[in-house]
């Protein structure tokens, strides 16, 4: 595998999701693959699950980490082809993308969209660059439109926590006062797609995902409707994609409650803000997975760090 960039990147969930449940039994048995291996983690964001589990999985591995947060200590980088870098940019991605190969054996990027121009977004200026300038192979950490590792340990989640051979799994949409990227939700979505379920979408009318990614999807605007005998329900926060990067509805009716939630298992990549999205007593009590997802963080990049290590 040359790079981890998207869920299609995933040369099969079932087996990569078996493996990872496998080696969370036994998380050194690899300890030696990364043996004077460096992986060099790029962050132009914050990061709390995906900063520590990312070099988790890695030293599990044997590897060496190298941890730089772009946003505020890198130059400022310049994307644009041909570009008279005579305002605000020190640097091409041309060079920094090569210089950065000379010090590591991978190098996995954080980069979240400007949620303002929706072209630019969809391009993933800094993830592609990396890949395209790059010589080493490149890791998605949550690009503009993607979050992989995320929907990786999901899958894990998901197949330690179901009992049937179908479940029904709701991707449900929640208020935030912020504007959110649609990386996860869409992640999500993809890997839904790969999975044996029901699977439905539930948002406010005009909260419409990329239809390229909900392509075949169920979506039903009926919140409870959509919810009713769910085994897990995921909820995120998404901006609007229609009218890009707009906050158009904070209804705290879409808030998830325990009432709403029944007897299913409740998902979120966190961070949450809690009795927004979700009210305090879901993320209390016992039917919260989102502490098992966080700890499969661990699982999935470990994965993906082996599956590149033994490709170099
Ligand atoms: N990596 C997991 C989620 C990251 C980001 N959430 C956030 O920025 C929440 C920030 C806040 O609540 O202030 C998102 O939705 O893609
Ligand atoms: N879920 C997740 O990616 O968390 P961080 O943004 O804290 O890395």
């Amino acid at each position: 595998m040359k790079h981890f960039l998207t869920v299609n990147d995933i040369e099969s969930l079932p087996d990569w999701v078996d493996e990872a449940i496998t080696l969370k039994q036994n998380p050194y048995q690899f300890e030696d693959l990364g043996k004077h291996k460096t992986v060099c983690l790029l962050f132009f964001n914050n990061s709390l699950r995906t900063r520590l589990s990312t070099q988790k999985a890695a030293m599990n591995l044997g590897m060496e980490v190298m941890i730089m947060n772009f946003g505020n200590e890198g130059w400022i980088l310049e994307y644009q082809d041909g570009a008279i870098m005579d305002q605000g940019t020190s640097e091409h991605i041309k060079e920094a993308a090569q210089v950065v190969s000379q010090y590591c054996d991978i190098v996995a990027i954080r980069a979240f969209p400007d949620l303002k121009d929706k072209a630019k977004d969809e391009a993933e200026e800094v993830l592609n660059g990396f890949a395209k300038y790059a010589s080493v192979p490149v890791v998605n950490m949550e690009s503009s439109t993607g979050h992989p590792l995320q929907a990786l340990a999901d899958a894990i989640t998901l197949a330690e926590h179901n009992k049937k051979s179908r479940p029904k799994v709701v991707l449900s949409w929640a208020p935030h006062p912020k504007a959110l990227p649609h990386a996860v939700a869409n992640s999500f979505t993809q890997m839904m797609k790969l999975q044996d379920a029901e699977f439905i979408i539930t948002h406010p009318k005009g909260y419409e995902l990329n239809p390229n990614i909900t392509k075949g999807c169920q979506i039903e605007y009926d919140q409870d409707k959509a919810l009713k005998d769910a085994d897990f329900v995921y909820v995120k926060n998404w901006s609007n994609y229609n009218d890009y990067g707009k906050v158009l509805n904070q209804d705290l009716n879409w808030t998830m409650t325990q009432q709403k939630l029944g007897q299913a298992k409740f998902m979120h990549c966190l961070p949450v803000r809690r009795n927004v999205v979700v009210e305090d007593a879901v993320l209390d009590g016992n039917q919260s997975l989102v502490i098992n997802q966080a700890q499969n963080r661990t699982f999935s990049a470990q994965i993906v760090l082996k599956k590149i290590l033994e490709s170099l």
